[in-house]
């Protein structure tokens, strides 16, 4: 056996404690399998004093994670902090200037800074591995990098973020609140440090980004994906859905079109029936379009920590063995530059809902104007019971009492509903921003 590969970890949290767990647990069978023993040598994390129920006190302590990057006796920089600046994105950059191999879960950083860190960590003759950066324990880099390197691929789609297919899932099958459920998937640690990157929809857009860059060889690009997250999804649309045959998933997708590729992330209705729709919980999954392999999916635990560090000790396995790629598949130099499609007028049907003031006419209005932009209603339904908006009820009269009112359309363009709902809003019969949901037969 070779000399042992030595470890700096910066960040026990959630992930960071389960991959020193990991990797203690399963010393000797790794040891067997990489040709060397690999050993955890230095720590750094905020606190020094925190409980964080394994016993620290073998390991050396930096208060600085930089320094830790560039401690001479450390060969890889495990980078398990998160954000995509201040000292992950210092420490990260430090590794690999100082010839140290990096391992990383934070797609933020990638996202943000991924060409330049690929191209650096090429420079240096250092890996950068990040097998956990997208759908957690799913080792989907792997296998859209190696794996399906000769197809050509056409779209990839999936369900990429955990704490919200949590959440969703925990909507519809428990009745709890958004809020609930939030805090519910705080406490399993599936969700970011700061929430909002998963609720709104920006870690599936990092996720995405990657996996773009794989999937097309082109340089990775997040700013530009079309956004939407969950945070306006009430119990109501979940009900309605469920009614009407369908669920909510938040997707990420990619696809090449004439004009470009097409990212987009958005809450989507897909039907009961399909593959997608019966993800459930944290679970991720992601579907791969290659011209030789046809179409495959890959499901399994996106966030939490034994899930995570599972991707994490992998990449760590993969140097300790010796193995290098390109971190984006092929040289930085040889991605192609990223090329937006204007992001086509989603045709398909819309999921739409109304708050209205229950008034006569109220109903033949919105109906006329969904006419007159050629918009077809599959269904018009008035719910039943209290409407989603308290406070519009409490201000309407006894006589308009707001109520939800759902629309399912047939097949027609983003651009026709959006100008039907301006014309509905100014009207004057609804008393709440409209919810318009995509659905998609995936
Ligand atoms: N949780 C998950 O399921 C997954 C997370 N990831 C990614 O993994 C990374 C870590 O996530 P997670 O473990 O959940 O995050 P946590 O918030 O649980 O842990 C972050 C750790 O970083 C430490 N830290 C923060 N700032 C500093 C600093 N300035 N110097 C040194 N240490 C610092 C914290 O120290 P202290 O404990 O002292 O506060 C903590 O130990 C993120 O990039 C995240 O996006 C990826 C896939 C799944
Ligand atoms: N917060 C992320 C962690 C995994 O990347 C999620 O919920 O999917």
């Amino acid at each position: 056996m070779g000399d042992p590969l030595k470890l700096g970890l910066a960040g026990l949290g959630t992930v960071g404690v389960s991959v020193l767990k990991r990797l203690g647990m399963m010393e000797n069978e790794l040891a067997m399998k990489a040709g060397r023993a690999t050993r955890v040598d230095a720590i750094t994390a905020r606190s020094r004093n925190k409980d964080r129920g394994v016993d620290l006190s073998s390991y050396r302590w930096f208060d600085d994670p930089v320094a830790l990057a560039k401690d001479a006796d450390i060969d890889v920089f495990v980078e398990l902090i998160g954000g995509d600046s201040g000292p992950a994105e210092e420490a990260v950059r430090a590794a690999i200037i100082a010839g140290k191999h990096v391992v990383t879960a934070n797609k933020a950083l990638l996202a943000k800074h991924g060409n330049e860190l690929a191209r650096l960590a090429e420079e240096n003759n250092v890996s950068i591995n990040f097998e956990a950066a997208v759908a957690g324990g799913i080792p989907v880099i792997k296998t859209i990098r190696e794996g399906l390197s000769s197809n050509q691929i056409t779209r990839v789609y999936g369900i990429l973020n955990g704490t919200c297919n949590y959440i969703l899932t925990r909507m519809e099958d428990d009745g709890l609140t958004f809020a609930e459920c939030l805090e519910d998937a705080q406490r399993l640690g599936y969700a970011e440090a700061d929430p909002t990157f998963d609720v709104e929809g920006n870690d599936t857009a990092h996720k995405l980004a990657i996996l773009t860059s794989l999937a097309f060889g082109t340089e990775i690009e997040a700013d530009s994906i079309f956004l939407e997250g969950i945070t306006t999804i009430t119990k109501a649309d979940i009900a309605a859905a469920d009614e009407l045959g369908y669920r909510i998933k938040l997707l990420g997708v990619s696809q090449k079109t004439d004009t470009g590729i097409e990212q987009r992330v958005h809450p989507t209705m897909v039907p009961k029936t399909s593959e997608i729709a019966q993800i459930s919980g944290v679970t991720n999954a992601v579907a791969i379009d290659g011209d030789a392999v046809g179409s495959i999916t890959l499901a399994g635990p996106g966030a939490g920590g034994d899930a995570t560090a599972s991707a994490v000790v992998a990449d760590i396995i993969d140097i300790a063995r010796g193995l290098f790629i390109n971190p984006l598949g092929r040289p930085v130099g040889e991605l192609q530059p990223y090329v937006r499609a204007k992001m086509r007028a989603h045709e398909g049907g819309y999921y739409i809902r109304l708050t209205v003031n229950d008034r006569p006419g109220a109903f033949a209005s919105i109906a006329q104007r969904m006419a007159e932009r050629d918009i077809s209603l599959e269904s018009i339904v008035q719910r039943k019971g209290r409407s989603h908006r308290e406070e519009a009820r409490s201000s309407a009269s006894r006589q308009e009492k707001p109520q939800d009112v759902v629309l399912l359309t047939y097949e027609t363009t983003e651009e026709a509903v959006r100008k039907a709902l301006q014309a509905i809003k100014k009207d004057g019969h609804i008393v709440a921003s409209p919810q318009m949901i995509r659905i998609e037969r995936l």
